[in-house]
């Protein structure tokens, strides 16, 4: 029994392909984990377990494993609402490992709420986005919060164990912040596990990973219990590195250059590598959005209800870190120095649902209700200039949709758009300017071109085939794209709005020069490629584990006396008695 697609449309087969082991693929399977399967869960009175399961084609772990010519065996918590919902039953893991190829994680409710919008949303995710926790080490739920975020991850170590074979070359691949801790629950009970993890998301300066008082040494430990960690930019590998060097002691005149463009260390006589990986989007899939009549006709829709105006097209979470509260000051600054574009340029920003939930998002909702009113209310209908008359009089400058927006309608936006803005003040990647550079290469055509009503434009149509990214500093991706965009600095809602201008009325010339360049980037870093770049590298790490020694603690190693909390402190004892003797981590 499969169950239902959120999309009505065919789309190519998602899971990699099954290639038994030993027949031509590379030797073992690949555990792949992640806080989420990769699945949607809706409810179904017909199903035996209460939700039909598909496939989530957006979900990050399914895209990035397309490139690996291993057999996939994935390993996380079930969707929401099922993993709340639902009761664990052996035929239901059955039936997802032979379906998806999928074995869940059943954390109870309470750990799970704790684990991640306690631990992980309320406090990780903020310490890695550059903020420091202040209030949360003084607070007693922290330490509730804490202990299911341990728990937890031992439970995903436990899930693992369950199904890996390290003698058969299987290898463990770890995606994102919530389960740095895992490593380690792993490598005791199965010291030889080759085990990578990549962070999604940004990791801040030792100044910052110092506030963690107690904590942070150990989520270190985590990471460096893998053989690869691997993130999105150098400036994240950087400083996870001072981070070690600053907390564990290992010192920087240890680590070593490796050939391939990365950095390793010696830990507990293991090597441990640091490396960066591009992290790209699935084109193959996403033609097959494009291809699908929904997507036509809501670009045909869009095309319709903003012609004669340009279009900037924002899509973020709703998140702090995000600046979309920037974004809408920006664009109440453009139409106050701009009075010619008024009614001309409307922004849809599109929010997606928060996967956590706080006075902080309610907040940004808030916040940016109120500005769109105001941008609205200032300058509406206060159109002046040649096409004044024209111009049909815009109701609203500054539309937000509040998600979630199915893919195909999403696709049809960024094709329909003349210009995207991203102002994260912090973020890991952050894949949109890459999505929508790729819908108006793929998509133009369908939807007509809004040049002419951009001054220095008129009378001409411009291809499609053209973009303009305005691109926060502080997002991984600006440094993917380089001089493709137009970088910004998101405090200054002053550069937002020059940016927002020159992207619109940029020479036709320089426009199609950086989209060329941004969407020779997308293709040259498929998703696919992910998968191979980062295997290749973690079997490159592990290639001396079955021949490894002990080369003792005096290697490249100092520790400092460092004060833990409670409740980190059974995996501190633990510590110590592996180094009496015990399951050294990466020890033969
Ligand atoms: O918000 P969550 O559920 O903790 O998920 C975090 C991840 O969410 C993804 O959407 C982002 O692309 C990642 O960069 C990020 O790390």
């Amino acid at each position: 029994m499969q169950g239902s697609s959120s999309s009505s449309f065919a789309m190519p087969s998602l899971l990699p392909p099954i290639i038994p082991a030993g027949a031509g693929g590379s030797p073992g399977r690949r555990i792949v984990v992640a806080h989420r399967l990769p699945l949607l869960a809706t409810p179904d009175k017909n199903s035996p377990f209460g939700f039909a399961f598909s496939l989530d084609a957006d979900a990050i772990p399914l895209q990035l494993s397309r490139g690996f010519t291993s057999p996939v065996t994935y390993i996380g918590t079930l969707p929401s609402p099922a993993q709340s919902e639902l009761v664990p039953s052996d035929e239901l893991d059955a039936y997802l490992m032979d379906t998806f190829n999928c074995l869940p994680v059943h954390l109870a409710g309470d750990r799970h709420a704790m684990f991640y919008h306690g631990f992980c949303k309320h406090y990780l995710w903020p310490l890695l986005h550059y903020m420091q926790p202040p209030a949360f080490m003084a607070s007693s739920s922290t330490t509730a919060a804490a202990a299911a975020f341990i728990a937890a991850n031992r439970q995903f170590a436990d899930r693992i164990i369950e199904v890996i074979s390290p003698d058969d070359g299987d290898l463990v691949v770890v995606h994102d912040y919530h389960l740095m801790l895992l490593p380690t629950f792993l490598r005791r009970k199965c010291p030889h596990a080759g085990v990578g993890i990549f962070l999604h998301s940004p990791f801040p300066p030792d100044e910052i990973f110092t506030s963690a008082a107690g904590v942070g040494d150990e989520l270190l430990r985590g990471l460096l219990n893998a053989d690869l960690v691997g993130f999105h930019t150098v400036d994240y590998a950087r400083n996870f590195i001072s981070c070690c060097a600053r907390l564990v002691g290992i010192r920087s005149a240890a680590a070593v250059h490796g050939g391939g463009g990365h950095l390793g260390f010696n830990y507990h006589g293991r090597n441990v590598i640091v490396k960066v990986f591009a992290v790209g989007i699935d084109l193959s899939h996403l033609r097959a959005t494009l291809a699908s009549p929904e997507a036509a006709a809501k670009a045909r829709e869009i095309a319709d209800e903003y012609r004669g105006r340009v279009l900037i097209v924002g899509v973020d979470d709703v998140d702090v870190f995000k600046g979309v509260k920037l974004k809408l000051l920006a664009m109440e600054k453009f139409f106050e120095k701009n009075r010619t574009f008024r009614g001309k340029v409307v922004l849809v920003q599109i929010n997606n649902p928060a996967r956590s939930h706080g006075a902080d998002i309610d907040a940004i909702r808030d916040e940016m209700d109120k500005i769109a009113h105001r941008i609205t209310r200032r300058f509406a209908g206060d159109e002046e200039g040649e096409g004044a008359a024209a111009a049909a009089a815009p109701e609203i400058l500054v539309r937000i949709i509040d998600g979630p927006v199915p893919m195909h309608e999403k696709v049809a936006y960024y094709a329909a758009a003349d210009c995207c803005v991203i102002t994260s003040v912090r973020d890991g990647l952050n894949r949109i300017p890459y999505y929508y550079t790729a819908c108006r290469e793929e998509f133009a055509g369908v939807v007509p071109s809004s040049g002419d009503v951009v001054p220095g434009g008129a009378g001409r149509r411009r291809s499609n085939k053209t973009s303009a990214v305005v691109l926060s500093e502080f997002a991984g991706s600006s440094a993917c794209l380089g001089d493709g965009v137009i970088r910004v600095n998101p405090w200054s809602t002053d550069a937002i709005a020059d940016a927002m201008h020159g992207a619109i009325t940029m020479a036709g010339e320089d426009k199609l020069a950086r989209h060329r360049s941004n969407y020779r980037y997308l293709r040259e870093h498929d998703a696919a490629t992910w998968a191979p770049a980062f295997d290749g590298t973690l079997r490159f790490a592990c290639r001396d584990h079955a021949v490894m020694t002990f080369v003792g603690l005096g290697f490249g190693m100092s520790f400092r006396a460092i004060a833990v909390r409670p409740e980190f402190q059974p995996l501190v004892h633990r510590r110590e008695e592996d180094e009496q003797g015990g399951v050294l981590p990466g020890r033969a």
